[in-house]
């Protein structure tokens, strides 16, 4: 067993878990006995990056979540430096088109689960939220960020032209002029630019207190009636998500000939080798 997961075996026990389940190493889910709410921890080293394993974990977790009537959920890593790296570059290099075409449609699956969940969500971003790591802190409807890390889409960096429901899944976090000068900088803000902006809704000192800060957002809702919360929820993000939701397929099409345009590769090949040059230095 990892020592992170040791870790987090032995946090439940002090919470008085009502149920724990590994659903895979991937993901790990703990309920907390008292509050019902459910904390869904990315595991996935070294950076948490999301590969089709990873985005199928995570959506698979999210569904059990749902199923098992908690009061919340709340997404954070069990790496103490990195939330997310976002999408594995791996699976967008040189792909193999069945995969990518599985990966992808895990992709839109896994971020429709997130966004539109029936329950109350918040992130606790205890590490770098890079990209795709981002997006599902922004899908959530809170986030709590720990000091020195960093947060954003830097898609334009690497030569991904973002696709318009994510510029939409920025848009319900974040100003239009603030998401144009962002998406278009490929800008990636610290702890402290985020929550002037108001990408992040509070700053933790420690992941105990983000996980506590993002319980009491959860608690707000206790006097909400879950049903009717979910369904105007729902409606509420149905129009940014509506590309996904009505044509999943043109979506796909047009993200798989692009990730295999050679514009997008040759980018992507001098990004990865400037990514992996860091760490022969
Ligand atoms: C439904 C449709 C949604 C569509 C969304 C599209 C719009 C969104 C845009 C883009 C999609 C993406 O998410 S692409 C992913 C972009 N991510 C990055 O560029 C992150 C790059 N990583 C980093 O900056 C750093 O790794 C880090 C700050 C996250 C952590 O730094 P640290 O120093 O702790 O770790 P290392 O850099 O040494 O990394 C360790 C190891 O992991 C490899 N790595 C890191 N990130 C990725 C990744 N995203 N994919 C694959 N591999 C990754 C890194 O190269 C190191 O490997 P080696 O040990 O072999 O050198």
């Amino acid at each position: 067993m990892l020592r992170s997961q040791t870790k987090l075996f032995a946090l439940g026990k002090r919470q008085l878990c009502r149920s724990m389940s590994k659903s895979c190493d991937l993901t790990l889910v703990e309920v907390d006995d008292k509050t019902g709410i459910a904390t869904l921890t990315m595991n996935k080293p070294p950076v948490n990056s999301c590969n089709l394993e990873m985005m199928r974990a995570l959506k698979d977790s999210m569904k059990q979540i749902e199923g098992n009537k908690s009061r919340g959920i709340i997404l954070t890593s069990s790496n103490n430096k990195v939330f997310s790296s976002g999408l594995d570059l791996n699976e967008l290099r040189n792909p193999e088109q069945e995969r990518l075409v599985a990966f992808w449609k895990e992709l839109q699956e896994m971020w429709l689960t997130l966004y539109l969940s029936n329950l109350p969500t918040a992130a606790a971003i205890n590490g770098h939220a890079l990209a795709v790591g981002c997006v599902m802190a922004s899908a959530c409807e809170y986030r709590v960020m720990l000091p020195g890390f960093t947060i954003g889409i830097h898609a334009t960096k690497f030569g991904y032209v973002v696709p318009p429901f994510i510029v939409n899944s920025y848009l319900s976090v974040l100003p239009r002029p603030v998401v144009e000068r962002a998406l278009l900088q490929g800008k990636i803000f610290s702890t402290d630019e985020a929550q002037q902006i108001n990408l992040i809704d509070e700053v933790a000192n420690s992941k105990e207190e983000a996980l506590s800060k993002c319980a009491s957002f959860i608690g707000s809702f206790a006097e909400a009636n879950p049903v009717a919360r979910a369904l105007t929820k729902r409606q509420l993000r149905a129009e940014f998500a509506r590309t996904l939701l009505d044509e999943p397929e043109a979506e796909l099409k047009e993200s798989l000939e692009y990730i295999t345009s050679p514009l997008f590769q040759d980018s992507l090949d001098a990004y990865l080798a400037k990514l992996k040059s860091k760490n022969k230095k």
